[in-house]
């Protein structure tokens, strides 16, 4: 289980969820600057998805937790994050698999997911923790990834 205190996020709507999983994978920052992470290592990520909107679905779910978490673990868990070469890459460093990188792609496939619901909720932030010492924040700027 995890237990962690996030940094909130101001929001007008009526509902938040926020949804907890982690992952396992690897990946290598393709970059001199990276050290020692140019080379392929493993982390467990911990992520944090606040999903915000004013109506529920006929489950009266704003978005099924089950749902936000398969979307991402399906896809992501013990892969190389390198390899998947719809969302990352080795030339652009905008898809280069950093922590920040891969916070931003877990929110795009999580809007991507909610723009399909007809109560139209949002992804407001996505926590993400690569280390014990290091994670990332991403919130997507008004509404638009
Ligand atoms: N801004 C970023 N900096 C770094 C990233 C990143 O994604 N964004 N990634 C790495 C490495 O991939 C590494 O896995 C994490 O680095 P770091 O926090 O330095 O890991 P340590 O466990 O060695 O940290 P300590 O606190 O020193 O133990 C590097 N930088
Ligand atoms: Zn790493």
């Amino acid at each position: 289980m995890i237990h962690q205190i996030y940094p909130s996020v101001q929001h007008p709507y009526r509902y938040e969820l926020n949804k907890d999983f982690h992952f396992a994978a690897a990946h290598y920052v393709p970059s001199d600057d990276a050290g020692k992470c140019q080379y392929v290592h493993g982390h467990t990520y911990f992520a944090n998805i606040t999903i915000a909107g004013d109506e529920l679905d006929h489950s009266g779910f704003l978005v099924n937790f089950a749902v936000i978490k398969k979307l991402i673990h399906d896809r992501f868990d013990h892969t190389l994050l390198n390899n998947d070469t719809a969302n990352f890459n080795d030339k652009e460093p905008e898809r280069f698999p950093t922590t920040e990188v891969v916070a931003r792609t877990i929110a795009e496939i999580v809007q991507s997911h909610l723009d399909r619901q007809p109560n139209k909720p949002k992804c407001l932030q996505v926590f993400l923790r690569e280390t014990p010492t290091s994670y990332v924040v991403y919130r997507p700027k008004d509404g638009v990834m």
